[in-house]
């Protein structure tokens, strides 16, 4: 990252090395999630039997079974710096803080890697406290909340049922972008406390386990640098990050090809975490079977040939509509900062995420719409455990704070962040002027 003392050197940071020695061919099984916590972990030297938090020293094996957000969050982060996911994921943070103090084992004397800062009277703090006093105890899903992603399994499973039966391409079609719309929303519930809706997203090729490292522990609380393990998901095919280095067919063609290349990337995800299966690499869960008991009936009731073609027809879809949606979210357009770029000279976590955001008009405030396209997209990555039906109600209290500190917030219409997305791909030059800043 350009800029800022305590970043970490791009040259020894795993996620670089990631970048330019690991991308593809032989490499290509050692891209995953898995590989993202354990580069990291060694970027952050925390012995590997401990968390660290701020400048503490924690040992949360005994905890991890009984804490409340779920086991898994803190058994997959031992041996990591895991202060962002402790701030971010406890809107209320009084009794998270005050149990910490038990499992306090010593003091990290060398400095934190991440950019990002928390001061107690900086932005994120004082927004995270006025967003718990207006939620008051309730954050987590609403039953409008609950019922609209079960209206979206509802859809899928009905289009899937129907595909089955008929056999028409359009039905597979029909089937692959309900599912998009139905895993856009369940990404709301991986979140969140484990929780039986969080799986809806396994219905796809993706993963929520993994998702729960690819983009809730990296991308979410590292957005667009080079922490950020989505910024790098399509190299070499894609890259978002203005690098000088980029060669003709980045700079110019991917733009086009990209699109040719969606209907196969999460197919390609399903395959690798298989592969790496069959290798002994990483252990298959039971919601990873999801896709091949859909593959089974499909097989079933059409034969194994068109079964297979419906699957591929219904995957290949949801993953087109998933990327379509996805990559123009928020993200990607040359006015919102990628690694390089500098950086707002305040290194509070909440700016950085200000910069690094762009927020869509059209949606912003509706949680339906909201819901289904990574709207209000702001205000989920600073409280990602806050239900989307009740972030809209947090917007005054967002723009209060963003006056007082003197930072803004990005908005774009969607045309504009679509435009944006495909210029970054070819983006060579960094961004000399701040996009946010509340210091010049
Ligand atoms: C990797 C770090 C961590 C992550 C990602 C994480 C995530 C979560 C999540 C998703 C929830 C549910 C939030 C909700 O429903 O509002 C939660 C709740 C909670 N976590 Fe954590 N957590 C982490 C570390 C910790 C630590 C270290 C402690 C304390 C020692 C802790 C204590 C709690 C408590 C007490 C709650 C319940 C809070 C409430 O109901 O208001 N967490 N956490």
């Amino acid at each position: 990252m350009g800029g800022g003392g305590s970043n970490p050197d791009p040259q020894s940071s795993y996620a670089e090395f990631r970048v330019q020695n690991n991308i593809w061919g032989a490499k290509f099984l050692d891209r995953t999630s898995w590989d993202w916590l354990k580069g990291k972990g060694k970027d952050d030297s925390v012995p590997s039997h401990l968390w660290r938090i701020h400048d503490g020293l924690y040992d949360l094996e005994e905890f991890a079974s009984r804490h409340p957000g779920g086991e898994s969050w803190i058994r997959i982060t031992r041996g990591s710096d895991i202060t962002e996911a402790f701030e971010a994921s406890h809107v209320h943070p009084d009794v998270p803080e005050g149990l910490l103090k038990k499992y306090r084992v010593g003091e990290a004397t060398w400095p934190r890697r991440s950019p990002f800062t928390f001061h107690p009277q900086g932005f994120y703090r004082t927004l995270k406290k006025r967003v718990g006093e207006r939620l008051g105890k309730e954050n987590g899903p609403t039953w409008k909340s609950r019922l609209f992603q079960d209206l979206l399994l509802v859809a899928f499973l009905l289009a899937f049922l129907r595909a089955a039966v008929t056999g028409a391409r359009l039905w597979a079609v029909v089937t692959g972008t309900c599912l998009a719309l139905a895993i856009n929303y369940a990404h709301n519930f991986f979140h969140m406390r484990d929780n039986v809706r969080m799986y809806v997203f396994d219905l796809s090729c993706w993963s929520s386990r993994e998702w729960r490292i690819s983009h809730a522990l990296s991308h979410h609380l590292f957005p667009n640098t080079i922490l950020d393990a989505e910024i790098i998901m399509f190299y070499p095919f894609l890259d978002y990050l203005p690098r000088a280095s980029k060669g003709f067919l980045l700079k110019y063609f991917s733009r086009i090809y990209i699109n040719f290349l969606f209907p196969i990337f999460m197919p390609l995800d399903l395959t690798k975490r298989y592969l790496n299966a069959v290798v002994g690499k990483q252990s298959l869960h039971p919601e990873n079977l999801l896709p091949l008991a859909e593959l089974a009936i499909l097989a079933f009731s059409r034969g194994f040939g068109e079964g297979l073609s419906l699957w591929m027809w219904i995957h290949g879809s949801c993953s087109v509509v998933f990327l379509i949606i996805g990559l123009t979210a928020a993200h990607h357009h040359e006015d919102i900062f990628h690694d390089g770029d500098r950086p707002s000279p305040d290194r509070d976590w909440g700016v950085g995420q200000l910069q690094a955001i762009g927020e869509r008009t059209e949606v912003m405030g509706s949680p339906w719409l909201s819901g289904i396209t990574f709207g209000d997209h702001i205000l989920h990555h600073l409280f990602p455990t806050v239900d989307a039906f009740r972030l809209p109600a947090l917007y005054p209290v967002l723009e209060e704070t963003c006056r007082e500190f003197h930072v803004q917030f990005n908005r774009f219409t969607y045309p504009e962040l679509v435009i944006g997305m495909y210029r970054q791909t070819g983006r060579t030059v960094t961004n000399p002027k701040i996009p946010i800043s509340n210091c010049e």
